[in-house]
């Protein structure tokens, strides 16, 4: 049994790819974000990300696979249910010109998902198989944190899908992140890079920049799995406020430097 993977995972591994239909642009690239721990602003770089290249004029959606705690339709300012326009077809709801489509949309709000892995399983390969994307370029999915069914079913279904790691400078956040970058390395995905979150905070009054939760654990993680570092995103108010009003950063004509680093890592990203 591989090292680390649980028997039932090892079964789900990302090298017996499973045939199916996605309704998408043969050509549309597939990105997946994950996290190791929970709250460290994976979903917040989702959608920033998202943003930013749909900025840069591509066709872009988001699959809100974060089956324990999907906010992407709140971060979109997405309220509504997807239409099911046949019995196995469904409309991915739009925002700000992305589509999007969340398990917060088939679970009733306010109920906790005890789900099992091959529950998990059926409903993401569901939602992924009805609805209909379209002419996208990119579609980024936002895995649940952790190195779960949601990640290997994920990568089974959705051909060549590559995966960024999101963490903060903690070593408590750097040390699991790096188990879900092994996850993806042992499953064969192609990993982007790392990205650190809540880097650092630059005080308005003198310009410092104070590093709150420590410095370069995400750069480190990157150089000692051999994998790009792709940029570090400042705490910043305006990150925040943009998620909580249903407008990403991104979006907005800011020259903050949180904004302009997902300008820069999205460069990267649309390189590779
Ligand atoms: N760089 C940042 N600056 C300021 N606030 C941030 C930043 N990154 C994330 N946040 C805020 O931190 C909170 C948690 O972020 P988010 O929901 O993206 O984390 P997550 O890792 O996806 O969490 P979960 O484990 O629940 O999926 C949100 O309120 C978000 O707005």
């Amino acid at each position: 049994m591989a090292e680390g993977i649980p028997e039932n995972k090892k079964r789900h591994n990302t090298s017996s790819k499973e045939e199916v239909k996605i309704h998408i642009k043969s050509s549309a690239k597939f990105i997946a974000v994950a996290s190791g721990k929970g709250g460290v602003g994976k979903s917040t770089v989702a959608v920033n990300i998202a943003a930013a290249i749909a900025r840069k004029g591509f066709k872009v959606g988001i699959f809100d696979a974060d089956v324990y705690g999907f906010t992407i339709p709140k971060m979109l300012g997405i309220t509504g249910q997807p239409k099911a326009i046949a019995e196995d077809q469904i409309l991915p709801l739009e925002k700000h010109g992305i589509k999007v489509m969340s398990m917060g949309f088939i679970v009733k709000e306010n109920q906790p998902v005890i789900w099992r892995g091959p529950m998990i399983h059926k409903a993401i390969k569901q939602i992924l198989t009805q609805t209909l994307w379209g002419d996208l370029d990119y579609l980024i999915i936002d895995l649940p944190p952790g190195t779960g069914d949601v990640a290997i079913t994920s990568g089974m279904l959705l051909p060549n899908m590559s995966i960024i790691i999101v963490t903060t400078p903690q070593d408590v956040s750097s040390k699991v992140a790096c188990r879900a970058l092994r996850m993806a390395k042992k499953t064969n995905l192609k990993i982007l890079g790392v990205i650190e979150n809540m880097s650092y905070f630059i005080c308005r009054k003198c310009g410092e920049k104070a590093y709150i939760f420590g410095q370069g654990g995400g750069e480190d993680l990157a150089r000692e799995e051999g994998v790009p570092f792709l940029g570090e995103i400042p705490l910043e108010q305006s990150i925040r406020e943009g998620s909580d009003s249903g407008r990403p950063l991104a979006f907005e004509e800011s020259d903050s430097p949180a904004k302009k680093t997902f300008e820069r890592i999205v460069s990267k990203i649309l390189k590779m």
